[in-house]
């Protein structure tokens, strides 16, 4: 939870809990922030919501918060087609799951159009009862059959735009230079040295 502790600084009663149920996301998470956010993981999954994709991130983030009952970070991660107008969007893990990379590539077959986005919103609540922030990260690139390693979701058929790789064929630290959640994490890094949160131990 947050208290106003003069000016604009904020002391949170913990350090920030990220709470994913997904063990890839912690992992690049934990390499693109290092040491410059204190954080710990919680693994939880979080219910898989529909809508707008900053309104799914902010109500996971109350959800978390509920849960953990302090700090939380969260995020969910969209693949938007263009000539889908955006879907699969927030609903990719499910079309994923049901239709794999081949059937990805197939929902773009009636179209000339291969381009589409990557999407991380990630969302700051300080607590229970306080509303969110969001930060957006977007990668442009385009929908190609799969090429690499298969251990990250839709990894080997997102090419961003200005390389010949898929992410999955992309060294991590590479991917983790250019990738939607390197951009949303920035914003979020640059939130927290704004709000100059300062962090209470736990009793
Ligand atoms: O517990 P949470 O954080 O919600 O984890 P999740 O796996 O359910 O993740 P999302 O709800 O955000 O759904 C996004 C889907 O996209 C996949 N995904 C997320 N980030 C990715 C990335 O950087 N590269 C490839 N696939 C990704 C992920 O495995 C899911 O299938
Ligand atoms: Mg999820």
């Amino acid at each position: 939870m947050a208290a106003a502790a003069g000016g604009r600084a904020v002391v949170l009663s913990h350090p920030v809990t990220f709470v994913t149920g997904n063990a890839k996301k912690l992992e690049e998470v934990r390499a693109i922030l290092g040491n410059s956010i204190p954080f710990r993981s919680l693994k939880l999954d979080l219910p898989e919501l529909q809508g707008e994709p900053e309104e799914i991130s902010k109500e996971k983030a109350r959800l978390a918060a509920k849960e953990v009952n302090g700090p939380v970070l969260v995020e969910d991660t969209c693949l938007c087609f263009n000539a889908l107008k955006g879907l699969p969007g927030p609903y990719i893990k499910w079309f994923l799951q049901k239709i794999g990379h081949e059937g990805l590539n197939n929902l773009l077959m009636a179209y000339e159009d291969k381009s589409a986005y990557a999407l991380c919103v990630f969302s700051l609540a300080l607590g229970p009862n306080t509303d969110p922030i969001t930060f957006l990260g977007k990668t442009q690139g385009m929908i190609v059959p799969p090429r690499g390693p298969n251990d990250f979701g839709w990894d080997p058929i997102f090419q961003p735009d200005g390389y010949d790789k898929t992410y999955a064929e992309m060294a991590k630290e590479e991917k983790n230079k250019i990738s939607h959640r390197y951009r949303a994490l920035a914003q979020v890094k640059s939130h927290f040295v704004e709000a100059e949160y300062t962090f209470q131990t736990e009793p």
